[in-house]
């Protein structure tokens, strides 16, 4: 039996951003693995017109959940939705509600956050900042809490090359930021924020630094632990390979070059590409969870959950891989032939999204307005290319974190909780890991069937002979106008015809005389 399983057992859990990536792996996970546990509450908010319950339903009933439903038949009752909005600052939780969570609650899992790179620092600040020291706030008023886990990201330092497993400091204290942004106004704050974050590349690794910095500051009279992960990508494992939900991190990058929109990109191909597989992420989470409520370590231990030091792979390894598993598994009506090609120099990288992205997609609109339709691909293109930019700066670069703390509980883990609760990523095969994640988008994020392989194998081969005869076209008329202007390619296009000519008469005659 599971150490860690029993001890989930019984328990009263409460989980910020249970309606996310990773909340909902890491409730399944607990659900199919602690199906006696007592009650999950999870906060959510009302959102694109559907009510909490709604959202249950939905979560519930989706694919992600059909193996618990075996093992746990009375899920729906064990769940229980409690409005709440972290954008306001009491979080909007109802006296009722939050008596019922004081009371109750053993251990806490704070996922919810904005993981958007461009988010305003106002909002980033209220989710990432306030959210959490409101929720710790909570927390120490819940007596019977065992521990509270913070989940925050590897990237919370990417200002920095070597990251320890420990809390680094900002320089303007957390407390003064979420101050000053009860009083100055937008565009001050916009002014101010480049400032503030310094070295770092956005508001999301900033807040997300400053919301280490809360929980540290909150840490004496609580019994916490904060996970960083690196890229969350695709399940490995469990409850099956290849799930995914969003675009965030390769996801939506996979659709951009599978689907043929992205063909380059400003990446070094040797730089670690830290992925990390959403349920490896779930089972060290929850390791956490039971080491740290068990053992109470007397400071705040930081779990680096990374792939880079165990099991590195590289980004230009990874995009042959990818590569390899559009020959596979194809996406549906691709725009053009998947390619991807990654190139370190600026100059290199303007060319190609002149001439590989932003050209074809203005010749398709060119063609949309031709035939009646509205253009649209040029605007996409822009967003896309945006969304790269913002991307860059993780693809350019190599971290190494420590993860000492990571080992030590792996080492901790008897031999069957080390299956169950697998976060050991050196056994990872990322081909076979990159192939069921391109599967996944395909089936979950783009919805196809894999009964259209063979049509878009087809639609391929299509895409290759225009291809080749457009680039043909292209290469005569370039040819066609230097001839026309220049004397010196005349004196080449004469020599290279003479040349055949005299070729093809050698081998008629030749073979007239074999006769
Ligand atoms: C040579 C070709 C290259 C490809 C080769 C093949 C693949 C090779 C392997 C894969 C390479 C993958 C590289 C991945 C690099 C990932 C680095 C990530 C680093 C993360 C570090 C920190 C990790 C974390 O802690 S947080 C989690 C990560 N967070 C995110 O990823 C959020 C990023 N997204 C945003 O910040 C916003 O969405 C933004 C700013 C990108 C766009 O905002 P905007 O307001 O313009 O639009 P949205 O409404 O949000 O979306 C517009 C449009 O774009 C689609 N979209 C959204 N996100 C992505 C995305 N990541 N990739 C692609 N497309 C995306 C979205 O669905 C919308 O589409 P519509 O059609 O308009 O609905
Ligand atoms: N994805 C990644 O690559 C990485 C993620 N992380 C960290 O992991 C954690 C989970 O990320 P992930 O699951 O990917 O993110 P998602 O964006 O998928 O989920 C975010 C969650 O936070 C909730 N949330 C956001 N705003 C509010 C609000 N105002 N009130 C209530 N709930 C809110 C969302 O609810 P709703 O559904 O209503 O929007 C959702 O449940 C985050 O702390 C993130 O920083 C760390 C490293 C990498």
């Amino acid at each position: 039996m599971s150490t860690i399983a029993a001890f989930y057992s019984g328990k009263s859990i409460l989980i910020t951003g249970a309606t996310g990536f990773l909340g909902k792996v890491l409730m399944e996970k607990l659900f199919r693995t602690s199906p006696d546990l007592k009650v999950i509450y999870i906060l959510v908010r009302p959102k694109a017109g559907q009510t909490l319950q709604q959202r249950v339903f939905q979560i519930l009933n989706s694919k992600l959940f059909e193996k618990v439903k075996d093992v746990c038949p009375n899920v729906h009752e064990k769940i229980r939705a409690i409005y709440a909005d972290l954008n306001q600052n009491d979080l909007a939780i109802s006296k009722e509600d939050k008596q019922e969570l004081l009371s109750c609650t053993d251990i806490v899992f704070h996922c919810a956050a904005t993981v958007r790179f461009d988010d305003h620092l106002r909002h980033a600040v209220q989710l990432n900042v306030t959210a959490t020291q409101q929720l710790l706030l909570m927390a120490s008023q819940m007596p019977k809490l065992e521990a509270f886990i913070h989940i925050s990201t590897a990237f919370s330092n990417c200002n920095l090359k070597h990251i320890d497993e420990v809390i680094y400091p900002c320089p303007v204290e957390p407390k003064k930021i979420i101050d000053s942004m009860e009083w100055l106004d937008d565009a001050i704050i916009d002014e101010i924020t480049p400032k503030l974050i310094g070295d770092r590349p956005n508001t999301y690794t900033y807040t997300k630094a400053l919301g280490e910095m809360v929980v540290q500051q909150e840490s004496s009279n609580l019994n916490i632990a904060i996970v960083r992960p690196s890229i969350v990508g695709a399940t490995w494992q469990e409850p099956f390979p290849g799930w995914v939900d969003n675009l965030n991190g390769p996801s939506g990058l996979i659709i951009a070059a599978g689907k043929g929109f992205l063909r380059a990109i400003r990446g070094t191909p040797k730089a670690v590409a830290d992925l990390i597989p959403v349920d490896t992420v779930a089972n060290l989470t929850l390791a956490v969870g039971w080491y740290t409520a068990v053992n109470r370590p007397k400071s705040t231990l930081i779990y680096h959950c990374t792939s880079g030091n165990f099991n590195p792979c590289y980004w230009g390894k990874m995009g042959f891989q990818v590569l390899a598993a559009f020959e596979k598994i194809p996406f549906e009506r691709a725009f053009r032939r998947p390619y991807a090609d990654f190139t370190t120099n600026t100059i290199t990288t303007q060319y190609w999204n002149a001439v590989s992205h932003r050209a074809p997609a203005i010749i398709y609109d060119f063609y949309l307005r031709l035939t009646g339709r509205k253009p649209r691909m040029t605007k996409l293109m822009n967003r896309l290319l945006r969304t790269v930019s913002m991307l860059e700066y993780f693809l350019n670069r190599s971290w190494e974190w420590s993860t000492y703390n990571t080992e030590m509980l792996m080492s901790e883990l008897s031999p069957e909780d080390q299956r169950v609760f697998n976060f050991d990523v050196r056994q990872l095969n990322w081909l076979e890991y990159i192939e069921n994640y391109v599967l996944g988008v395909k089936k979950y994020l783009l919805k196809e069937d894999m009964a259209g392989v063979p049509k878009a194998k087809q639609h391929l081969k299509r895409l290759r002979n225009i291809h080749y005869l457009f680039n043909t076209a292209l290469f005569l008329i370039a040819w066609r106008l230097l001839i026309a202007r220049s004397q010196m390619a005349r004196n080449v296009w004469f020599f290279i015809v003479n040349f055949c000519y005299k070729f093809l008469s050698y081998f008629r005659a030749s073979s007239t005389l074999k006769v």
